[in-house]
């Protein structure tokens, strides 16, 4: 019976995922290696659930209430007594397993460890734990609180009772899953991260500028936001990640991560996280780069 969740890196997946959670009646402990950053994701929560009073969707109550539920720790060993455990610390493979390496040395051996990956290897994640058939992917759409969504990935290892308390987790979140079988991406990023690298090209190559490659695809194709504002959304160091992991994965040059995508990355113009990618976020308005 999953009662305490924690959440690993209080990024935007981070801090969405500890909202969504608390609000769901979860006691949760927030982890990051720093301090101020835990700090920013508490006043997030607390303006993301303001945001939803204001807009009737819950009670002030509610919020009171979820933002008590959420403790915040600097060490894993906060989090040795979680039944579910989510990892949303950057999309880097050394990184995370590093994590996994310290968490399971300090974690009850019953609970649920879960990776929040775009892109990387369940099965892969799971080997460097001490309990493949307790590990799973969990992920979660962004914003979090807003959609629907959540991807089911099972390793090879998953056993079938991880897999029905994720399910079961999930659903008292509120959110629908799909199952996705262990493959580069998984469903979601297999099919978007490429129309956004392709959307990158599209600007490489000059065939159109940020404003028009937006405009078309929202007005043309009523996509909810342009693909290049999608990628500074989602954060474009991530979208390198998984562009890189598609391209070693599956090994079709069809995938290779478009030089503009590596140069903006390169620069740190990492999208609204670091207020500047395809667009400059540090005035009033977003303003294009290109
Ligand atoms: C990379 C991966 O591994 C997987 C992924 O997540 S891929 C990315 C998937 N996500 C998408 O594709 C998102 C595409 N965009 C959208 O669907 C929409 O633009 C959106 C749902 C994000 C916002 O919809 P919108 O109606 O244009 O936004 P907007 O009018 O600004 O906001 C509507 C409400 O959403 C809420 N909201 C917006 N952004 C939010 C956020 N980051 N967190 C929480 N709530 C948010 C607010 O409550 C807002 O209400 P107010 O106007 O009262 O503030
Ligand atoms: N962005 C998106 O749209 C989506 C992302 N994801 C996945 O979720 C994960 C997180 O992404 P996102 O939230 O966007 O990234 P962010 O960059 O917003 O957040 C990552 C957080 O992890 C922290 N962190 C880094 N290393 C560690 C560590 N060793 N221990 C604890 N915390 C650490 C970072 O701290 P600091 O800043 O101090 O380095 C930062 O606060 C990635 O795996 C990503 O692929 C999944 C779905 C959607």
């Amino acid at each position: 019976m999953i009662r305490k969740v924690g959440v690993i890196g209080s990024g935007q997946m981070g801090n969405g995922i500890a909202h969504v959670a608390a609000l769901a009646g979860f006691d949760v402990v927030l982890n990051d290696i720093s301090a101020d950053q835990l700090n920013a994701a508490l006043a997030t929560i607390n303006a993301n659930l303001s945001r939803q009073v204001t807009k009737k969707i819950i009670t002030d109550d509610d919020r009171e209430k979820a933002l008590a539920r959420i403790s915040q720790t600097e060490n894993l060993e906060g989090l040795a007594d979680c039944d579910l455990v989510i990892e949303t610390a950057v999309e880097k493979e050394d990184v995370k397993r590093k994590i996994f390496h310290n968490l399971c040395a300090v974690l009850k051996p019953e609970a649920i460890v879960a990776s929040n990956t775009s892109s990387i290897s369940i099965t892969r994640l799971a080997a460097s734990t001490d309990r493949p058939e307790k590990f799973i992917g969990i992920h979660f759409m962004n914003p979090v609180p807003l959609m629907e969504l959540v991807e089911l990935i099972r390793g090879i290892a998953t056993g079938d009772a991880t897999f029905d308390a994720a399910k079961e987790f999930v659903a008292k979140l509120g959110k629908q899953i799909a199952v996705s079988e262990d493959f580069p991406a998984f469903i979601v990023n297999r099919i978007l991260l490429p129309m956004i690298n392709e959307a990158i090209y599209t600007l490489y190559e000059g065939v159109g500028n940020v404003e028009a490659i937006d405009a078309a695809m929202r007005l043309g194709a009523h996509h909810p936001m342009g693909p290049l504002e999608l990628a500074d959304f989602i954060g474009l160091d991530t979208c390198l990640s998984i562009m890189q992991v598609l391209h070693e994965g599956l090994a079709d040059s069809k995938y290779r991560p478009c030089p503009l995508l590596v140069k903006y990355v390169e620069a740190g113009w990492l999208g609204r996280k670091s207020q500047r990618g395809f667009y400059d976020y540090r005035g009033e308005k977003p303003v294009p780069t290109r």
